[in-house]
C-alpha cells in the first residue's frame, strides 16, 4: 500500500476526470502511482488497458519501479512517454496506412537530430542559440516565424526523408494524422484504454493534447482522465508546451467540465530549500514542509561570480565528494545543467576527475543514444539481471521488445519468445565469455537471432537497427578523448537502477529528487536561454527564468549548491552575469 494524506486519498479515489495541482514534492507523482494501482486493482470489473503517461523515460521506468517495489502485477498497465505511445500504439501497428512510413521506417536518435540542426543553423549563419523549431502544428505547418529559421526547418526535415528516417515530431504529427484519417484507429486505441493517466501535463504539447484528446473522443466507451500538473513548473512552455488550465483541458477533451483538487504541502525538501524557491514564484504562497527531516538545516550554498569557469569542474567534484563522505548514496546527488550542451563536456571532466564514483549522464552511455532501436531493447534485457524486484519492468521491456519485431521488421516471433515470459527465459539463458561489452554484445545478438531461426541479412530493417546500434556505440567511444569503459561490467552498472551520481538538464530531472543537488551556469543567458531573453517579451523571459530556477532548487532534499561561474562569455566576448533573479534572493547562506 501506498501511504498518502486525506487530500492525496481524496484525489485519488475521485470518480470521473480529474486535474490534480500542486506544488512540487507535495505527492503528484505518488498520487498518480496510487492511482495507477487502484486501476490495476479494479481490472476485474472493466476491461482494458491503463495508461500512464511521463515526459522522460526515466520518470517511466521509475513508476514500474515503484511498482516492483509494491510487488503489484502490472499486466493490463502500459508506462511510457507519450512519443512511445504514439509509436507503440499508433504508428508501428497501423504504419502500412501512413505513405510516410508504409515502406518501415526509423526514428532518429536525439544527439543526431541535434547536431545534425546545429551544422543547419550554421551554414545558415545562424547563431547556436537561435531557437529552430521542428515541432509542427495540427495542420502539418512548421512553427519558425522567419524565413530563415523556417529554411532551416525545411532543409532538416529533407535531410531526415533522404536518409528516410523521422524525428519525435514526425512521430507525433504522424500519429496524430492517422488518427484523424482514420477515426476507426482512433476508436480501437480508445476501446482498448481505460485510464489514461498524465504526469507533468503542464508540460503537454499541443499535438499531444491532440492525439489523447482524439482517442478519447472516439471511444465509444470513455477512458478515465487523471492529469497531474504545476503550472508553476512549466519549463517546455518556449518548445511548445501548452500549460493548460482544467478549463483548457475540459475544452479540449470536450467535456463540460473537469474536477480539480489541489494537494498541500511538500514532502520532499528542508524547510529553509522550500523558503529559498519559493521566492522565485511568489504567487504560490506558503508551503509548509511536511517530510521528518523538514527542520534541519541541511546545507545550502550560493558561489556568486567566485568560481572561475575552469577551476568548475573541479569545484564540483568537491561538492560530490562531500556529500558522499557524508554518506549520501551516489544516486541520491544530481548536477544539474543549464543547458543539454553542458552535460556531456562536465561528465567527461568529473568521470576524470572522480575515477572511483560512478555516473549516470545521457552522454556517458555508449548505449542509450538508441533508445528506441530494438537491439537497444535486446541490449537492456540482457544487461539486466533477473530478480523479483524488476520483472514488471524487464516484463514490458520484453514486451515492447516483441512489438517491434512485430510491426517494424515484420516477423512473426517464433513460438519460444511469442510472449514476453518466454523471450525473457529465452534472453536469461544467454551468455557469452567476452568481457568486452559490445563484444559480449555482439555475441549474444548472434545466439539470439540463431534461437529464433532469424538471419539478420535478410531483413533490412534489423540490420540497419543493428548497424545503427554499434555504429552509434563505436562512434561514441571513438568521440570521448577520456578512456570509457568498455567492459562488460560497466555496460550492466549503465542499466542498474539506480546507479551513479546523475548529471542531466534541468528538463531532464524534472519530477526527480535527490538529497544533493549541485547547479551550476546560473547565469543570463543560460537561465533562461539567450533566444528566449532576445525573442520573447522580458515579462515571458523573466517568468521562464523563474520557472527555470523553481524547478531546478525544488529538486533538493537537504543540500542545495548553487553556482553562477565566472569566466562564461558571448561569441563576443562579453561576460555573462548572474541569473536575475538570483541577484536578489534573500536566504543566509552557508
Ligand atoms: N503522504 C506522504 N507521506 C510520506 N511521503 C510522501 C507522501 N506523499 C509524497 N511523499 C514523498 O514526497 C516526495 C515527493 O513526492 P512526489 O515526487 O510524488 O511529488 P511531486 O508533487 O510529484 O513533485 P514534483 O512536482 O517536484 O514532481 C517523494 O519522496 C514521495 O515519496
Amino acid at each position: 500500500m501506498i501511504k498518502l494524506n486525506d487530500e492525496q486519498r481524496e484525489a485519488v479515489n475521485a470518480e470521473g476526470n480529474i486535474v490534480v495541482t500542486a506544488c512540487p514534492g507535495s505527492g503528484k507523482t505518488r498520487v498518480l502511482t496510487a492511482r495507477v494501482l487502484r486501476a490495476l486493482d479494479e481490472r476485474g470489473t472493466r476491461q482494458g488497458r491503463v495508461i500512464a503517461l511521463t515526459y522522460t523515460n526515466r520518470a517511466a521506468d521509475e513508476i514500474l519501479a515503484r511498482l516492483d517495489e509494491q510487488n503489484i502485477e502490472a499486466e493490463g498497465l502500459w508506462t511510457g512517454t507519450i512519443h512511445s505511445f504514439a509509436l507503440e500504439w499508433i504508428l508501428r501497428p497501423y504504419a502500412p496506412y501512413c505513405a510516410e512510413l508504409r515502406h518501415g521506417f526509423t526514428v532518429v536518435n536525439e544527439y543526431f537530430a541535434r547536431n545534425l540542426l546545429t551544422s543547419l543553423k550554421r551554414s545558415a549563419g545562424l547563431n547556436w542559440f537561435d531557437a529552430v523549431s521542428t515541432a509542427r502544428k495540427r495542420d502539418g505547418a512548421d512553427c519558425n516565424d522567419t524565413t530563415v529559421t523556417r529554411d532551416v526547418y525545411q532543409a532538416y526535415k529533407a535531410e531526415l526523408r533522404r536518409l528516410q528516417v523521422i524525428d519525435f515530431d514526425d512521430v507525433l504529427y504522424l500519429a496524430f494524422r492517422l488518427l484523424q484519417d482514420r477515426p476507426e484507429i482512433a476508436a480501437t486505441v480508445g476501446a482498448i484504454t481505460r485510464v489514461i493517466c498524465v504526469d507533468e501535463v503542464q508540460d503537454i504539447q499541443d499535438l499531444q493534447f491532440a492525439i489523447l484528446s482524439s482517442i478519447y473522443k472516439a471511444a465509444r466507451n470513455k477512458p478515465a482522465l487523471f492529469f497531474v500538473g504545476d503550472e508553476h513548473q512549466s519549463i517546455y512552455e518556449s518548445l511548445g508546451a501548452m500549460s493548460m488550465s482544467p478549463q483548457l483541458i475540459a475544452e479540449e477533451f470536450d467535456l463540460p467540465g473537469i474536477r480539480h483538487l489541489e494537494l498541500h504541502g511538500n514532502y520532499r525538501s528542508t524547510q529553509r530549500i522550500i523558503d529559498l524557491y519559493r521566492q522565485f514564484r511568489p504567487t504560490v504562497g506558503i508551503i509548509t514542509g511536511l517530510s521528518t527531516g523538514a527542520a534541519e538545516l541541511g546545507h545550502v550554498t550560493f558561489d556568486n561570480l567566485t568560481i572561475g569557469k575552469d577551476r568548475l569542474a573541479a569545484a564540483i567534484a568537491e561538492r560530490i565528494s562531500a556529500a558522499l563522505m557524508a554518506g549520501v548514496a551516489a544516486q541520491d546527488i544530481c548536477v544539474i545543467a543549464p543547458q543539454w550542451d553542458h552535460i556531456k563536456p562536465l561528465a567527461r571532466q568529473l568521470v576524470g576527475l572522480l575515477p572511483e564514483v560512478d555516473f549516470d549522464a545521457p552522454g556517458l552511455s555508449p548505449l542509450h543514444s538508441s533508445y528506441e532501436n530494438f537491439w537497444f531493447k535486446i541490449a537492456r534485457l540482457v544487461l539486466t539481471r533477473p530478480s523479483p524486484k524488476r520483472t514488471r519492468t524487464r516484463t514490458q521491456w520484453a514486451g515492447e521488445a516483441i512489438t517491434e519485431l512485430r510491426h517494424i521488421v515484420a516477423f512473426e516471433p517464433p513460438e519460444n519468445i511469442r510472449t514476453p515470459r518466454r523471450l525473457l527465459r529465452l534472453l536469461n539463458s544467454l551468455s557469452s565469455i567476452e568481457t568486452d561489452g559490445l563484444m559480449f554484445l555482439s555475441d549474444v545478438f548472434a545466439q539470439f537471432l540463431r534461437h529464433i531461426a532469424l538471419d539478420v541479412e535478410t531483413c533490412l530493417a534489423l540490420k540497419q537497427a543493428y548497424e545503427g546500434f554499434f555504429g552509434k556505440a563505436e562512434e561514441h567511444f571513438a568521440n570521448v578523448e577520456e578512456r570509457l569503459p568498455r567492459d562488460i561490467g560497466s555496460f550492466q552498472r549503465l542499466f542498474n537502477h539506480p546507479s551513479g551520481v546523475v548529471i542531466n538538464s534541468c528538463h531532464g530531472v524534472k519530477g526527480e529528487e535527490y538529497d544533493t543537488v549541485i547547479a551550476f551556469g546560473l547565469l543570463r543567458g543560460y537561465v533562461p536561454h539567450w533566444n528566449v531573453i532576445y525573442t520573447k517579451p522580458t515579462e515571458v523571459a523573466q517568468d521562464q527564468e523563474s520557472k527555470l530556477l523553481y524547478v531546478i532548487c525544488s529538486r533538493a532534499k537537504k543540500r542545495l549548491h548553487l553556482i553562477a561561474e565566472s569566466g562564461r562569455t558571448t561569441r563576443r566576448g562579453v561576460s555573462l552575469d548572474t541569473a536575475n533573479l538570483l541577484r536578489t534572493l534573500r536566504c543566509t547562506f552557508d
